[in-house]
């Protein structure tokens, strides 16, 4: 199957160049351009898919408006250039079915017709859940969804929506249509239920009521819900909600992750090992399950920094982190601070993990001098002891402390 394209229709060749440089560097993708509506539709009839065009609206050799509706017959999503704007050219596009247009008045506009391109390219990596009440709104927003190119699930019940959120599977958005009639469950139960396990932030849900129910609309956005769609506005007012309802829940993620990470090494840092940390140990001891804390300390670190740099001393950390994360997969493991790690797991087997600390200490001291020219070793201390998780880790840091005092580069078990 041929490769899909982004196609650009645009008469003035520095604009149309410009798009086509900016568009091949943020999208995987080849951009063609076409500068004539003969030009456009050759591409068009030659096959090749064409993934999202941006589209001027005027071409020298067009009627007003032909080339998109050109584009929409082909079924292609298309976001219009225009060089003005009225409200019924507005209303003209809407009526194009298109997904977007721009108002060509300067740099920040051409900028937001990329954005809008790149956004309708990934959005089929996005998954919405339409979960509805079967009436026609539903194939209406359906069709809205489809021309946003989102990926797009639809559910006639509650049930079987959270069903299939309990097996894990999660979307971009829920939209509930016509929530009080939807089967399987009453709205407010059903929005408590997915807010116990994922947080406004987390999973925006966005209710589309007529105006008859605006007063439902709001009392559901005082009980979970993040937005609300009248069903009588226009297809532009939801894709603008839409997308913004999506765009913050990524953005939250984002900061998430990185208050989350370790810059250098992408471990955890010492503030998330707590937030989870805190919450495992409590399970593992009300499950009376046996537990293990393991701290590590690359020895003489700070010769390592002064002999061969600072580079090189983070080059050391991150090769620390990798073993760790090699030889205690599936553990939780944190880097607490500048050469010092923590590991806190399970500990089915006292032995198994006191032979995982000295295969960690001997891959290190084995491969560190390959993989960072730097040869250098670590000390660990493990204990399988504590009332919580701090005393685990202070204990695990007696046995480090110890490690280092009997001459580093070993192991040594709190007792
Ligand atoms: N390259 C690098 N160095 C760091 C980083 N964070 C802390 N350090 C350095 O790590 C060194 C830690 O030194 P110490 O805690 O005194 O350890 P040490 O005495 O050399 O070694 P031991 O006694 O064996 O623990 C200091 O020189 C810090 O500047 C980092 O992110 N990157």
């Amino acid at each position: 199957m041929p490769q899909e394209i982004i196609l650009v229709i645009e008469d003035q060749k520095s604009i149309a160049q410009y798009l086509q440089q900016r568009l091949s560097e943020v999208l995987p993708y080849s951009v063609e351009v076409a500068e004539s509506y003969a030009e456009a539709k050759r591409v068009i009839n030659s096959g090749v898919p064409i993934l999202v065009c941006l589209s001027d609206l005027n071409l020298p050799d067009a009627a007003e408006g032909a080339t998109v509706e050109l584009l929409r017959k082909a079924n292609i999503t298309t976001v219009v250039l225009t060089a003005s704007y009225s409200e019924e050219t507005r209303q003209k596009m809407l009526a194009q079915r298109v997904a977007d247009y721009v108002v060509k008045d300067g740099a920040s506009a051409i900028d937001y017709a990329i954005s809008a391109v790149v956004r309708l390219a990934q959005n089929s990596d996005k998954c919405v859940w339409l979960i509805a009440s079967g009436s026609r709104s539903s194939n209406r927003l359906l069709g809205l969804l489809n021309i946003q190119r989102y990926v797009v699930k639809v559910f006639d019940d509650f049930k079987s929506a959270l069903k299939k959120l309990e097996g894990g599977a999660v979307p971009e958005l829920l939209m509930l249509e016509g929530a009080e009639k939807i089967k399987g469950g009453d709205v407010l139960a059903f929005i408590a239920n997915v807010r116990s396990s994922y947080s406004v932030n987390q999973l925006p849900i966005m209710v589309c009521e007529t105006s008859e129910n605006v007063s439902l609309a709001i009392k559901l956005m005082k009980y979970g819900v993040n937005d609300f769609y009248n069903l009588s506005l226009s297809a532009e007012e939801l894709f603008v909600r839409l997308n913004q309802n999506i765009d913050q829940t990524h953005s939250y993620k984002e900061i998430e992750r990185i208050s989350r990470t370790d810059a250098l090494t992408n471990l955890y840092n010492r503030r998330c090992f707590f937030y989870f940390g805190e919450s495992y140990f409590k399970q593992l001891q009300q499950l009376n399950t046996p537990f293990f804390v393991v701290m590590v300390d690359i020895d003489h670190f700070k010769k390592v920094n002064d002999t061969y740099g600072h580079q090189k001393g983070d080059e050391a950390i991150v090769f620390t982190a990798g073993a760790l994360a090699k030889l205690f997969s599936g553990f939780t493991i944190a880097r607490f601070g500048g050469e010092e790690f923590c590991v806190l797991g399970e500990a089915k087997d006292k032995a198994s993990i006191l032979k995982v600390c000295e295969d960690f200490r001997q891959e290190v001291e084995i491969f560190s001098k390959f993989q960072t020219d730097v040869g250098f070793t670590v000390s660990v201390g493990v204990s399988f002891k504590g009332e919580n998780l701090e005393q685990a880790i202070n204990f695990a840091d007696s046995a480090l402390y110890l490690a280092k005092e009997s001459g580093r580069n070993q192991v040594q078990e709190y007792k």
